[in-house]
């Protein structure tokens, strides 16, 4: 069984979640969110792939049930052969996660602390532990943080750290929950080198989730693309611009003000002062649009920018129905009902 070609298997999953609501003054209403609505997918061994969609769309939601944090209200889930949600324990030691936004680390101790906590947790055998510690040191640069409290680190070196712990009793999966958030370009191109090198290195298999389209460019060879609860897409990236029709945007600093520049590549969407903003199709290369208007305009500066992920979702959903009412994001549910940590503390 654990053998299986396919790490991940999910099939028809569902996930409904009771809210209570004020609907008055003493009267409280009871409304059903569907947070994940019968979606199927497969993650192969030494894939990596991204899970990306709008806030509320389901994501977190997803990983959890691939945790067995969360029981799935329908449907089937397999990791690494295991039903995460009837052997949450015996599934830990096989995956690692790192939620962004919550760190596994303990607040007070030195990074080390932690590190020697999951070692005896999950019986690392030590000279495993050794070897895996030193590799993420150097290559995470965490030799001059183990021995600083996990408060004083900044986002970055705490997301690295947590990195760290996660992988020390050698998962064949992680999830990662947006873990570039936040941080910085040289933190996020460092934590982008040390996944690619993971995975190709070690065959652990990545289920990403990211607001960062650049974090999906240059990691996953697929991405699959979540809104509502329902899986809208699953392709290449650029087969998703392409589907999105979306657009990068490229930003040109002039020398001085002058009229909307005119190219047959691309659109003057935005004039300001010397700036203008030009939008091209995103599965385009910048660089004849960048040669073409050096050639005829007086240039002094030049950026481009991504387009938002929410925006390529919209683009794509101009030509679908509107979802109905009952599977719109819930603007005010429960804070965070679950009552369990993430497995790498908890198993
Ligand atoms: N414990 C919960 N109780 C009630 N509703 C929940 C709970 N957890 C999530 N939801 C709702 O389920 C939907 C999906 O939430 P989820 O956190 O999975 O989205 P997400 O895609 O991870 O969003 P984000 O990018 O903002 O983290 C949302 O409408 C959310 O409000």
């Amino acid at each position: 069984m654990a053998d299986t070609a396919d790490m991940i298997e999910v099939d028809g999953v569902e996930k409904v979640f009771t809210v209570r609501r004020r609907a008055g003054l003493l009267r409280r209403e009871k409304r059903e969110v569907r947070a994940v609505d019968g979606i199927s997918f497969r993650v192969a061994r030494g894939e990596m792939v991204g899970y990306i969609g709008p806030n509320g769309a389901g994501k977190s939601t997803t990983i959890k049930m691939l945790t067995g944090i969360l029981t799935p209200s329908g449907g089937r889930v397999r990791v690494a052969g295991i039903d995460p949600a009837r052997e949450r324990t015996r599934l830990a030691r096989r995956i690692g996660v790192v939620f962004g936004q919550r760190t596994t680390l303990w607040w007070d101790l030195p990074l080390k602390d932690s590190y020697r906590l999951a070692h005896r947790m999950y019986r690392i055998p030590d000279r495993r532990f050794r070897e895996n510690l030193d590799r993420c040191v150097e290559l995470l640069d965490l030799a001059e943080l183990l021995d600083v409290p996990v408060r004083q680190l900044s986002l970055g070196q705490r997301m690295r750290g947590d990195i760290a712990a996660a992988l020390l009793h050698d998962p064949e999966v992680l999830y990662l929950d947006e873990p570039t958030i936040g941080l910085d370009v040289i933190s996020k191109a460092k934590v982008r080198g040390f996944l690619r090198r993971l995975n190709e290195e070690n065959g652990t298999t990545v289920l990403l989730t990211t607001h960062d389209l650049t974090d999906i460019e240059q990691l996953c060879g697929r991405v699959m693309v979540i809104d509502h609860g329902r899986l809208m897409y699953e392709g290449s990236l650029d087969g998703l611009h392409e589907a999105g029709g979306s657009e990068r945007t490229l930003v040109v600093d002039l020398e001085r003000e002058l009229p909307p520049m005119v190219t047959e590549l691309a659109r003057t969407v935005r004039v300001e002062g010397p700036r203008q903003w030009l939008a091209f199709p995103a599965a385009q290369s910048a660089a004849p649009l960048v040669a073409a208007l050096a050639e005829r305009y007086p240039v002094a500066d030049l950026s481009v920018r991504e387009p938002e992920i929410e925006t390529v979702i919209a683009k794509m959903y101009a030509e679908r129905p509107a979802p109905a009412p009952d599977q719109e994001s819930d603007p005010d549910p429960d804070p965070d009902p679950d009552p369990d940590p993430v497995p790498v503390s908890g198993g």
